[in-house]
């Protein structure tokens, strides 16, 4: 099954809300059902595409063409007339699916642009919503990136439990997958249960997990990492980080010092600082982030269950808000459940198209 196939099966909770929500403003106000779209459909002017050919037309290839192209409106489909009460109705159903008030707002504004008075249909709500959502996320739709320089380090913080073993397994395994000599460090030496769970996903994937006894100094077990992985010749080193925000600044000193202490071996360390959010804490992800980046130089973000929550609009607000690169996303708990973020297939699959 594509990832693609897999995203829009799991992110059904998340669609269902928004697409349940756009038939449902809709229809509202949808008195008469079978009036034809007029000349400049919505569709071809949310992607900048001029509207030359006529609305039965199908919409030119690529990647808002494959947005557009999908889900088309049907004649006989209600229409609403675009007015300000049906935007408000349309920015509080988007606060309501957590894109959050701005984002809400932005898109909303962006939608009505040239279009008020315009009878459109929920179908093609759906493809403007997916065309302003994929133009959010294109710019922040990147892979991890793999640097010549080895071993690259690369950090990994979040709270407890928002999936940052289950992620550092993944991407171990399908980084091993791709070739790539792979170390982890299991660098949250107070929990037990989570250095356990790295064991086993280390086990699994034939990748190394380095371990120290509970309690002791991460710092520390980085070090040996670090200076295993360049015995080793490996290429990546994933590092497992504590989540406890309850003590923000033993936290923060955590942190520090494993940035002081493997910069010791590579000055130029940790090449990467993921940040793991999980999709089902919605707006809370947000002040994650912000606490996250004080906490740490966070360089790019992995969302994780979006697979079992109505929430997943917040990757939106996300990437809107902060810019950050998001380099995965996971929808499961199996090894090939996280995979790099693509900003036109979520748009889709996030709108149900
Ligand atoms: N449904 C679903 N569950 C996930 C996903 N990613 C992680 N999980 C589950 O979420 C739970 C927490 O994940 P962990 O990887 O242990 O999270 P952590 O941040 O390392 O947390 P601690 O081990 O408590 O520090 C586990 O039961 C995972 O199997 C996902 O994408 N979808």
């Amino acid at each position: 099954m594509s990832f693609f196939t897999k995203l829009r099966e799991r992110l059904t909770r998340s669609s269902s809300k928004i697409g349940e929500g756009l038939d449902g403003i809709v229809a509202d106000s949808a008195p008469d059902t079978n009036t034809a779209p007029e000349a400049d459909t919505p569709s071809s002017a949310a992607a900048g595409i001029p509207a030359a050919s006529p609305p039965a037309a199908r919409p030119s290839p690529g990647l808002m063409g494959r947005i557009l192209g999908r889900g088309e409106a049907k004649a006989d489909e209600p229409r609403r007339a675009l007015d300000d009460a049906m935007l408000e109705e349309l920015e509080d159903m988007l606060v309501q699916t957590d894109l959050g008030v701005e984002t809400a707002l932005r898109v909303t504004a962006n939608i009505a642009e040239g279009r008020m008075g315009r009878r459109v249909s929920s179908t093609e709500l759906k493809q403007l919503l997916a065309a302003e959502i994929a133009r959010i996320m294109a710019p922040v739709a990147r892979p991890l990136p793999l640097y010549p320089r080895t071993p690259q380090v690369v950090l990994v913080v979040g709270v407890n439990g928002s999936g940052k073993t289950t992620t550092i397994g993944k991407l171990a395994s399908q980084f091993k997958a791709a070739g790539k000599k792979v170390v982890i460090a299991a660098g949250d030496t107070f929990r037990a249960a989570a250095v356990e769970q790295l064991q086993v996903w280390g086990q699994r994937a034939g990748v190394p997990v380095m371990v120290a006894a509970q309690g002791s100094d991460p710092a520390s077990l980085a070090f040996d990492a670090m200076t295993r992985a360049e015995a080793e010749g490996a290429d990546l080193l994933l590092i497992d980080t504590a989540g406890r925000l309850q003590n923000r600044q033993d936290l923060m000193e955590e942190l520090a010092k494993i940035v002081r202490v493997i910069r010791k071996k590579d000055p130029t360390a940790p090449h990467n600082t993921l940040l793991v959010l999980d999709a089902t804490t919605g707006q809370n992800a947000l002040n994650q982030v912000e606490t996250f980046r004080r906490l740490a130089d966070v360089s790019g973000l992995v969302m994780t269950k979006l697979d079992g929550t109505a929430r997943g609009g917040v990757l939106v607000a996300l990437a809107d808000r902060f810019g950050l690169p998001i380099h995965a996303i996971g929808v499961g708990e199996q090894i090939d459940d996280l995979d790099a973020f693509d900003a036109d297939e979520f748009a889709r699959a996030l709108v149900g198209i």
